[in-house]
């Protein structure tokens, strides 16, 4: 697999207590193709409140320390609004392949957003491998995605 981003920083994940089971398996796929994984938690499955896992994912992306996130909840909202606070961070809901390859190629997206109560876990997987190496088109995409930062 041909991955787009720099190998040498790690890919940041993060879930609450429903994305915790899909987080494990998603980190050991990651760690299991060579990928350093840095994993901000939620680390069981007791309730916890997304925000404060979304945070520190965002966070590593919008200060460079990672070069992309991860991040699951129940429906993948909670999460992603929460990372698009960031100016420097584009957080993309994926429910499918196609989207998940869209929110690069269309939108440069550096975090994913995966909701771990609608899709199946092999999904999940497919979908992270797809935005880990799909390529942003740029061109009148660019121009775009430049056009999101609030004045
Ligand atoms: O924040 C969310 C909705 O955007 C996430 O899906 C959460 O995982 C969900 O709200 C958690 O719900 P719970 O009833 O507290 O398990």
């Amino acid at each position: 697999m041909n991955y787009v981003f720099d190998l040498s920083r790690p890919v940041v994940v993060g879930s609450d207590h429903a994305g915790f089971e899909y987080k494990s398996m998603i980190i050991e796929m990651l760690q299991n193709k060579g990928l350093s994984v840095k994993d901000v938690g939620a680390y069981s499955k007791d309730s916890v409140d997304y925000p404060d896992f979304a945070h520190p994912v965002a966070a590593a992306v919008e200060n460079g320390e990672a070069a992309f996130g991860v991040l699951i909840c129940g429906s993948g909202n909670g999460v992603a609004i929460t990372a698009n606070k960031y100016p420097n961070v584009r957080a993309g809901l994926c429910w499918n392949n196609e989207v998940a390859g869209l929110i690069r190629q269309h939108n440069n997206a550096n975090v994913i957003c995966l909701p771990a109560r609608f899709v199946s876990p092999p999904a999940a997987e497919e979908m992270v491998n797809i935005f880990l190496s799909t390529e942003f088109e740029g061109g009148r995409h660019g121009t775009r995605v430049a056009k999101i930062a609030c004045a």
